[in-house]
């Protein structure tokens, strides 16, 4: 497993893509048939079911992360990031989104400190106030 840079930026893109695309296809609309597909299966139910799906696995990856500060190996960190990206993808897909509108707001964050956005938002937030 990589520390940083094995897989290729393009690559990840790519593959982020492709599932969006599949995800896609199995929506209502498109025909997605819940008895052979988990996606169609999840779209067919509504938000509540991978929305709920999304919490679960934002903890199991809190959890993983926990478990490898205490040895346990990091694949479990990579498969519970999985889970998470990829019911976080079906939601996307259901909101009518998709990775690159993602993909899109973090290249407009960039070279953006965190700490100088949240100096700026708080003072807008005074502003507006009227202080
Ligand atoms: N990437 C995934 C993917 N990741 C996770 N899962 C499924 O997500 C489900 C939930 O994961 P859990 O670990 O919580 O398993 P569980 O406890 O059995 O789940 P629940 O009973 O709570 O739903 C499992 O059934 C996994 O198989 C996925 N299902 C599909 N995909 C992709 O979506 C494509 C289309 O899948 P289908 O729509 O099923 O054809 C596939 O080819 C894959 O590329």
């Amino acid at each position: 497993m990589s520390d940083h840079d094995s897989t290729p930026a393009s690559g990840t893109a790519d593959v982020l893509d492709r599932l969006a695309a599949v995800i896609d296809a199995r929506k209502p609309a498109a025909g997605g048939d819940p008895g052979q597909s988990y996606v169609a299966r999840l779209l067919h139910k509504g938000p509540d079911g991978f929305l709920k799906k999304i919490g679960e696995e934002a903890t199991e990856v809190v959890m993983a992360c926990k478990d490898a500060d205490h040895g346990a190996d990091r694949q479990k960190i990579v498969n519970e990031v999985a889970d998470l990206w990829f019911h976080s993808m079906v939601a996307l897909a259901h909101y009518g989104l998709a990775p690159r509108d993602v993909a899109a707001e973090l290249a407009r964050r960039e070279g953006t400190s965190g700490i100088e956005e949240k100096a700026l938002r708080k003072a807008q937030a005074r502003e507006a106030a009227g202080d």
